[in-house]
């Protein structure tokens, strides 16, 4: 049984210029729990991804039909402020991409935009923030050089410690893995169980071997159609649709 949804997406449909993409995805995420996007090249995971905090909404041309909801809330409606949502959606994205900053700067940068400067406030958002992400006891001595001079594995724990400076509710995480080597990638996938516990992960990911071992659920997309979604154990053991049996025996990718 899953637990209570925390996002809802209700016949959601969406379209680049005249190209439908999505067609009228129904899908309950749970809270506190890790769910999987997957499916071959272009059947839309990411697509849907980036309409849970409206990244798409930045894009020239688009269209949707039908709704998303968090906590209940559509993302839509008119007294949703789209600044406000992404304070509570976080995101991190395939490439790693700290700032030109320093480890402490990057962390705090949204602070920083935010006008919020006190320096207590601020160390400790630092500490909790890297701590959160695994990072801290690597950096805590080498807060205020370059982030560009740790590993791409730590680099990209960085961007979730920025991530998570906010207190998002939710965690998008784009292929977090695709650019980083196995230790690394298993590193990702260690600190992704911590998180659970706080926030309600979202990750689009290509390598199956990575949803089995993260992900609670598992949503199977083919064609921007919604296949099959189900705990992720029972979608790899026992699919029940041809099609993401096909694909989840390796049939095509
Ligand atoms: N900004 C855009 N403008 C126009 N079409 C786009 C845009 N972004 C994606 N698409 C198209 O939408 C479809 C779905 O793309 P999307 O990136 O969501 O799929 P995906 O399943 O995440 O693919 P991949 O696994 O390769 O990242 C593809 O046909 C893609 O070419």
């Amino acid at each position: 049984m899953l637990s209570s949804p925390f996002i809802r997406v209700d016949r959601f449909s969406f379209w680049y210029g005249a190209k439908q993409v999505l067609h009228n995805i129904c899908l309950d995420i749970p809270e506190n729990e890790i769910t999987a996007f997957i499916g071959p090249s272009g059947c839309g995971k990411t697509t849907l991804l980036r309409n849970i905090n409206r990244m798409n909404d930045l894009v020239d041309g688009i269209k949707h039909e039908g709704d998303i909801f968090i906590d209940g809330q559509s993302l839509y409606d008119p007294e949703v402020e789209v600044i406000s949502l992404r304070k509570r959606v976080g995101m991190v994205f395939q490439k790693y991409n700290p700032f030109p900053k320093s480890i402490y700067e990057n962390v705090i940068f949204s602070l920083r935009v935010a006008g919020r400067n006190a320096k207590s406030e601020l160390d400790d958002v630092v500490e909790q923030s890297l701590r959160g992400a695994a990072l801290w006891d690597e950096v805590k001595d080498k807060l205020h050089e370059s982030a560009f001079g740790l590993s791409g594995g730590q680099q990209q724990r960085l961007c979730i410690a920025r991530a998570i400076a906010n207190r998002p509710q939710i965690l998008l995480m784009d292929e977090p893995c695709a650019a980083l080597d196995p230790v690394a990638t298993l590193k990702i996938e260690e600190l992704m169980h911590g998180l659970k516990k706080e926030f309600t992960i979202v990750i689009v990911t290509h390598n199956m071997e990575q949803a089995k071992r993260c992900a609670d659920q598992t949503a199977f997309f083919y064609l921007g159609k919604l296949i099959e979604f189900r705990p992720t154990l029972e979608l790899f053991s026992t699919p029940k649709d041809p099609q993401t049996e096909a694909y989840v025996r390796g049939k095509f990718s």
